[in-house]
């Protein structure tokens, strides 16, 4: 999207320290598994939560979507919504954060995933898909239960005030067994709060309830690993 001209210029650069919280970058100096496990909570098994990102942050990143909404919607050109989910929200990528979201991935969250997800491919991130998802009135109201395209997943609330919407997590499968029942022990839900992370496999089967009130707004980085699957 040649044409576009960014609201804000500087969410288009890394500037660890007015986007992330100190705790986070703290954690991913110190690159240690102990680090990381002293900001993350792990709820049920591969699945963590943390907080990450900066309030004013978040609301930067929304009025840039809201942006690229209008632009696009007076320049009459079709926006390709995330994925076919969706029939709502923007693909970041396309309108100029891929560099951005590069280095998120590399610098942020590949240390992270070298030792939770290593399995999956966690240590050779080398792709990503980052997109905005968005519900409430006239936007989605809620996501079917899925896996993800994906090695590992990023989810961050962005804000801004809603109900309802939380997450609900059912364990891993294979391909064949994608739709059985969730054992007891598989059962997570999560009610996301603005700023906070969710690291999980994109294996992890998950879905989004319906948000009631309000306006939820979430940031995906669906990290990928071309290398690992090529050699599978
Ligand atoms: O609504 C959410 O937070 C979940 C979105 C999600 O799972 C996805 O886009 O893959
Ligand atoms: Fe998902």
């Amino acid at each position: 999207m040649s044409n576009y001209q960014p609201l804000h210029q500087e969410l288009y650069t890394i500037d660890p320290v007015a986007f992330f919280v100190p705790a986070f970058l703290k954690a991913i100096k110190d690159n240690t598994e102990q680090s990381f496990r002293s900001i993350m909570s792990e709820p049920a098994p591969g699945i963590f939560t943390f907080e990450m990102l900066q309030p004013r942050f978040c609301e930067l990143l929304i009025t840039e979507v809201e942006h690229f909404e209008k632009w696009a919607d007076r320049t009459k050109l079709h926006v390709m919504r995330p994925n076919t989910m969706n029939q709502y929200g923007a693909v970041l990528d396309d309108f100029g954060l891929q560099t951005m979201l590069k280095k998120l991935m590399e610098d942020f969250i590949s240390p992270l995933s070298k030792v939770f997800y290593a399995e999956v491919g966690g240590s050779t991130l080398d792709s990503h898909h980052g997109f905005i998802v968005e519900y409430g009135s006239h936007r989605d109201v809620d996501m079917e239960f899925h896996v993800d395209d994906s090695e590992v997943t990023l989810n961050v609330c962005l804000g801004r005030q809603f109900s309802g919407g939380e997450l609900y997590f059912r364990g891993m499968r294979c391909d064949k067994h994608l739709n059985t029942m969730g054992h007891s022990e598989e059962i997570f839900d999560y009610s996301h709060v603005p700023g906070c992370a969710v690291l999980h496999h994109g294996r992890h089967r998950h879905g989004a309830r319906a948000t009631i009130a309000g306006h939820r707004v979430n940031l995906l980085l669906w990290c990928r690993s071309f290398s690992r699957n090529a050699k599978v």
